[in-house]
């Protein structure tokens, strides 16, 4: 915005407005995080609610509707939400779904990073806070520029772009949109890495163990993405050869999550822990470097899950490393990376 139409925005808000004309808010900046959105509570009924939106979506499930829907609703949401809902009862905490609650926090801890004129708040892509409803929040606070903030490191179709799709689908609908900025892959930055090694060495620090490898567990994609260009498969790669050299140790590299019947990235990390212990290593560390959040996959899949399939098949010591979270590293690397989004921005209200 140019000086002259800045100024003619200030003296909106002096001069006397028109009978019935809108109020006018003082202009703020809104910063709104986005992560991937889980079940309002850990019953069948709301896993099934949260499943079927997740998986109609066609940025994450690729095949035709036609083909897909009869599936979805006549094997997947008749199946799976029992044993979801099963494992997400393993985790849910008194305030919530771990990814729910750990997401707020990010928030509340970054609500004055980036000062007074930047409103900071949270959504979901799939259930709630809905992205419509916050964008509306933000702009009714006087938000005409807004950061969008995928909170994951490594792009994905999957994830990323179908947060930035509901994103725009929101302002699609609306008269005077705010500029929007998208917060683009942090998988090799700086900042990023050393927030996890920061993480890792701290961690591997209060065991009780010397782990035999450290395990970089990713969420995995259809191998067919990456054919498709997907960029996610080597964003994991780089991510873990950049936090192995920060660490100065080797990390394994394993995919896990596994849905559908189609091929999937591997190694797979249930695979890999299964094999180890044959192989002489018997004490691991595992770290999910793409979750910036501990969720139902992290925390059941592999603190749960992951231990015992390690255990048994032999081995003896298994550490689940904790993600970044709202730990202080965490808020420093956020604050840093989406301080550089706002260039421009802040400071020149
Ligand atoms: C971090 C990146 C993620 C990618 C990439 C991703 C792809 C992806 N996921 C599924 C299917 C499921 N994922 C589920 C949970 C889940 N997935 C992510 C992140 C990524 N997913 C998170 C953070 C979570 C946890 C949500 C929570 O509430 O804690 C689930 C639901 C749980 C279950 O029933 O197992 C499914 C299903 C696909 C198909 C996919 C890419 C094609
Ligand atoms: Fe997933
Ligand atoms: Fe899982």
């Amino acid at each position: 915005m140019d000086a002259e139409t800045s100024s003619a925005w200030r003296c909106e808000r002096i001069v006397r407005l028109p009978p019935h004309h809108p109020p006018i808010p003082p202009r703020k900046i809104g910063v709104l995080l986005v992560n991937l959105g889980t079940p309002d509570d850990a019953s069948p009924k709301a896993v099934q609610r949260y499943l079927a939106e997740f998986l109609s979506d066609k940025r994450v499930v690729e095949i035709p509707s036609l083909l897909w829907q009869p599936i979805l609703r006549g094997i997947v949401l008749t199946t799976r939400p029992k044993k979801s809902a099963h494992a997400y009862r393993l985790v849910w905490r008194d305030d919530g779904s771990p990814l729910a609650a750990i997401t707020r926090a990010q928030a509340a801890a970054l609500k004055h990073a980036f000062g007074p004129d930047v409103v900071v708040d949270w959504a979901m892509r799939y259930g709630k806070p809905a992205i419509a409803d916050r964008l509306a929040a933000m702009q009714s606070a006087g938000c005409d520029r807004i950061l969008i903030a995928p909170l994951y490191p490594q792009y994905c179709a999957a994830t990323t772009a179908t947060a930035n799709d509901k994103a725009f689908a929101a302002l699609a609908g609306m008269r005077w949109q705010p500029a929007v900025r998208t917060l683009p892959p942090y998988h090799d930055d700086p900042a990023y890495i050393e927030a996890l090694a920061s993480s890792v060495r701290a961690s591997l620090a209060a065991l009780d163990f010397e782990p035999q490898a450290l395990i970089a567990s990713f969420h995995g994609m259809p191998q067919r993405t990456l054919e498709l260009g997907d960029p996610y498969h080597c964003h994991c790669q780089k991510t873990a050869r950049l936090l192995g050299a920060a660490l100065g140790k080797d990390t394994i590299v394993t995919f896990q999550s596994r849905f559908g019947r189609a091929k999937w990235l591997e190694p797979a990390t249930d695979k890999t822990l299964a094999a180890l212990p044959e192989q002489g290593i018997k004490r691991v560390a595992v770290v999910a470097p793409g979750f910036s959040a501990d969720c139902l996959e992290t925390l059941e899949e592999l603190d749960i899950r992951g231990r015992e399939t390690f255990r048994a098949a032999g081995g003896t010591d298994f550490a689940y490393l904790p993600c970044l979270n709202d730990s202080a590293d965490s808020i420093t690397m956020l604050t840093t990376i989406m301080s550089r989004e706002l260039a421009g921005w802040t400071g020149a209200q």
